[in-house]
């Protein structure tokens, strides 16, 4: 189904609606592909979310979690490390939009050495391949506050919006992501469908939260290697692997690099664009009381009864 209206919608001409969920039309292709093509193996690792919550850092911390055999945690001194000369998203390919260039082939990045292929999507559970589901692949997901989320989707798909029908104003995003009209929105869909499973299947699916993860992210580091069946030893936590980490992926850190700062992905996309500013409640810079009322509603009416809060 194709959006009704010609006119700006998240920068785009068209969105397009499958099982429930929105696209763009340079995404479409690759959605359909990764969801018929995409065999996963059992050792498999998925990275998972809804675009702007906090896949660029998920993708970096699993990455050097499930490499740090191969790939030692180094210095600012020594550079080694693959993240200090590569963006995340170089390191941990998206499935749809690998797909959509290399199609049907879905290859690891040739820097991860881990038996475990790494690999990271936006697809909502509903449109997972089969294998992604059946197997014992593991799905690892993170989500975001609500409002958040809205206000770095914008900001990003305004960055990105290079077609003539130039950029969405606030009130115009905020109106069709209430509607549930967001790339691979409706967003409130997506968090949902991951909770419930991870609920039902927790050796399977793990949710992690970006907040509580800015909150104590030594933690959730730790919950994350214990996750995918990589725990770091007495000796790795006393020689504090698990801070060095930590550190090397955080926010201040990966933005300061050069090649985050003026490095492109071969999109063409800009890498500093995945590092606005990673901040906690960002949104009390611009949704007014009428929006945050609105927002707030709609979680408790989406979230009712499940449980989840965001
Ligand atoms: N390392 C690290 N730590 C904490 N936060 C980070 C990090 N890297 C990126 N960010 C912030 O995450 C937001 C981008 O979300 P995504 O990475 O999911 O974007 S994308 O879906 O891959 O396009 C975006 O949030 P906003 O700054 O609020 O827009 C980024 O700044």
């Amino acid at each position: 189904m194709k959006s009704p209206k010609n006119a700006r919608i998240w920068a785009e001409p068209h969105l397009y609606n499958y099982q429930g969920f929105w696209y763009p039309a340079w995404q479409f292709q690759g959605v359909l592909e990764c969801q018929k093509y995409f065999q996963a193996q059992d050792t498999d690792i998925l990275l998972i979310s809804s675009p702007k919550c906090g896949t660029t850092w998920l993708k970096a911390l699993a990455f050097t979690i499930i490499n740090r055999n191969s790939h030692a945690i180094t210095s600012d001194h020594e550079q080694k490390h693959p993240l200090f000369y590569n963006n995340p998203h170089k390191l941990v390919p998206h499935l749809e939009l690998e797909s959509h260039i290399n199609n049907p082939i879905f290859e690891p990045s040739s820097f991860s050495s881990s038996p475990s292929r790494l690999f990271a999507t936006h697809l909502p559970y509903i449109s997972l391949s089969k294998s992604a589901k059946a197997s014992s692949c593991k799905l690892v997901y993170i989500c975001r506050d609500t409002k958040d989320t809205f206000i770095s989707l914008w900001h990003f798909m305004n960055e990105l919006g290079s077609n003539h029908l130039g950029p969405n104003s606030l009130e115009e995003a905020f109106e069709m992501f209430c509607r549930g009209v967001s790339i691979f929105g409706p967003f409130w869909d997506h968090v949902l469908d991951y909770w419930k499973e991870s609920k039902e299947r927790p050796n399977k699916v793990l949710f992690l939260k970006y907040e509580e993860m800015r909150e104590d992210p030594n933690f959730h580091v730790k919950r994350l290697a214990e996750f995918l069946g990589v725990p770091f030893s007495l000796e790795e936590e006393g020689s504090r692997v698990v801070e060095k980490i930590t550190n090397l992926c955080s926010f201040e850190h990966l933005s300061n690099l050069g090649v985050n700062k003026d490095g492109k992905l071969p999109s063409g996309v800009e890498n500093k664009t995945f590092f606005r500013g990673g901040e906690v409640g960002d949104w009390k810079n611009y949704l007014s009381p009428e929006m945050v009322e609105q927002l707030n509603r709609l979680n408790e009416e989406k979230f009712r009864g499940s449980r989840l809060e965001l």
